[in-house]
């Protein structure tokens, strides 16, 4: 895997995934408001982080210190249950974790460009470089919205771009989608990615191989310090 860093974390049920994930993270985040008074940590949707979701939100660290984005948002209102800043919401900002700030990706506009450029105004005043990331994973290979068949899949993964979300379209990604810039994801200070199930092991695995590079190999190849994968079956 040239410059491909990754180190594998695997356990045997997604529970007990779901609590070292919750204690690594919370860790991190809380060395950061000891370093620098604040904490940015930025969280993927999708159907895999509800059960960390829940155990990072017991975690009784100083989240009034704490502000919380997203990686990707389907461009979609909250309400909908396509929405990742609603499954944040009910899954994440609850409990001891309610106290945190959280800056979602959605917005009402004309088009998916338009709310990527008023996104990217609005978190220019966040405490970048992120803290902490958590990625998922798609059995394409996709991770943020980085979809193989994005019609700007090279702007998506050019390590190079200033922008911090921008806009996508991709047939497979459902919704228009706003994503973190790669930039913004790899400069984090600890980047996880969080899979689970037999299927996603095999995909990780492939995109680590030969052949065509798929998104998250990208990822891993862009990023300056090693992925932390948690898996279980
Ligand atoms: O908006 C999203 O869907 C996510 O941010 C996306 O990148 C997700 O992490 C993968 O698609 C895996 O999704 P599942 O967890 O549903 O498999």
């Amino acid at each position: 895997m040239s410059g491909a860093a990754c180190a594998w974390n695997g356990f045997a049920d997604r529970q007990q995934l779901a609590a070292a994930l919750a204690g690594n993270v919370a860790a991190r985040l809380t060395k950061a408001i000891d370093e620098r008074g604040t904490a940015l940590l930025a969280v993927s949707g999708g159907a895999t982080p509800a059960k960390f979701f829940a155990a990072l939100s017991s975690i009784p660290i100083a989240w009034d210190k704490v502000t919380v984005t997203l990686v990707d948002e389907r461009f979609v209102p909250p309400t909908s249950p396509r929405s990742n800043a609603g499954l944040v919401v009910a899954n994440l900002l609850q409990d001891k974790a309610a106290a945190a700030r959280f800056v979602p990706l959605y917005h009402e506009a004309a088009s998916i460009e338009d709310a990527a450029a008023a996104d990217s105004e609005a978190l220019q005043s966040l405490t970048w470089p992120l803290d902490v990331v958590v990625l998922g994973m798609g059995a394409d290979g996709h991770t943020a919205s980085f979809f193989p068949d994005a019609g700007n899949l090279a702007q998506l993964l050019d390590p190079s771009s200033q922008r911090i979300v921008l806009p996508v379209h991709a047939p497979s990604g459902g919704e228009p989608r706003l994503t973190l810039s790669m930039a913004r994801i790899v400069a984090a200070g600890f980047i996880a990615l969080h899979i689970e199930g037999e299927d996603k092991r095999i995909a990780f695995d492939g995109a680590m191989g030969a052949g065509e590079k798929k998104p998250i190999r990208k990822v891993l190849e862009a990023a300056p310090i090693p992925v932390e994968v948690f898996w279980a079956p």
